[in-house]
């Protein structure tokens, strides 16, 4: 299995280790944009997570294994749609979702691709990661990077990266909320605070993650798929999606929690785990952490001297 290269190679320059990745990414876009009219039909198969994938699923997965898998700073490549990760070599911990929102597809909506770096061995907690990139393909294709040095917003296209935002930082109060799974699963105390929230922030929920961040880091707000009756565990999956889409919030200034703390500081256990997942503006957030009875996060903790460890 891969390791890490030596910690002090990584320190000294953290912005240029997602500059590959990002590159690569970008490269890759106009092939996945094409997949999405070319492989619609689904392959009669299942994930480790037990949904059935889309042909487009499997084909972005192939084809980011191939092409991030290749580059020299990568070691392991581990995604949603399969069961083990791949050992690539020495270098970092690329954990991917190839398709966030396929789904979206079928109904022509905004569908995203989400990549968490990490310098450690899968699975590994969210304080593990260097940096974390989600594309969006909406009516553009954007590209939202954070490393500890902030989050940049990117436009997209032919390959090409132009920077849009240079500092993305969400504001405190927000604007919209998203929040996913049925309102009957939902506990006591995450109807209540979805009551007092639906009174003075606007509903957007697209049923892709990515898209549905995207509104919260554009205009403020809150994101949610809590824990469910059938569900305690939630829907979103930890190394894949939960852990680098709050490391993305929190460097623009947000918040996430897990029901309990930090999403950041959540045990890693199996690489498919799957975790209540809540992110958004401080204010929303300090509501919802009180009205869950949860531990805030300390703002002097950053990702790489965790209290917790
Ligand atoms: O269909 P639901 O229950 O609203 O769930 C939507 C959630 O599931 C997801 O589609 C899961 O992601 P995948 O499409 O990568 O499996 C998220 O993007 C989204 O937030
Ligand atoms: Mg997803
Ligand atoms: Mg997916």
């Amino acid at each position: 299995m891969g390791n890490p290269g030596s910690r002090s190679d990584l320190d000294a320059d953290e912005t240029s280790i997602v500059t590959p990745i990002i590159e690569t990414l970008a490269d890759a876009v106009p092939k996945i944009r094409t997949a999405f009219e070319t492989h619609r039909a689904y392959e009669g198969e299942e994930n480790p997570s037990g949904e059935e994938m889309l042909a487009a699923d499997v084909y972005a997965d192939e084809l980011l294994e191939s092409r991030l898998g290749d580059l020299d700073c990568v070691g392991t490549y581990a995604s949603e749609e399969r069961a083990d990760p791949v050992d690539t070599g020495e270098g970092l911990s690329l954990a991917v979702d190839p398709l966030d929102g396929s789904s979206n597809l079928t109904s022509n909506n905004g569908v995203g691709t989400i990549v968490g770096i990490y310098d450690a061995e899968l699975p590994a907690t969210g304080r593990d990661l260097l940096g974390a990139i989600y594309v969006l393909y909406g009516p553009t294709t954007t590209a939202m990077v954070a490393t500890e040095a902030g989050v940049t917003e990117y436009l997209v296209s032919d390959g090409d990266l132009d920077v849009l935002t240079e500092e993305v930082e969400i504001n405190d109060e927000g604007a919209v909320y998203g929040f996913g799974g049925p309102v009957p699963e939902w506990s006591r105390e995450f109807r209540r605070y979805a009551m007092s929230i639906q009174r003075r922030l606007k509903r957007r929920y697209g049923g892709a993650l990515v898209g549905d961040v995207n509104q919260v880091l554009s205009y403020g707000g809150v994101f949610a798929y809590p824990e469910l009756e059938t569900r305690p565990e939630g829907k979103l999956r930890l190394q894949f999606e939960a852990n680098p889409i709050a490391f993305i919030v929190e460097q623009a200034g947000g918040e996430s929690f897990d029901g309990d703390s930090s999403v950041l500081e959540t045990e890693a256990e199996r690489l498919h785990q799957r975790t209540p997942l809540f992110v958004g503006s401080e204010e929303p957030m300090a509501q919802l952490i009180e009205t869950l009875g949860g531990r805030a996060r300390d703002p002097h903790v950053t990702t790489r001297d965790s209290p917790w460890e």
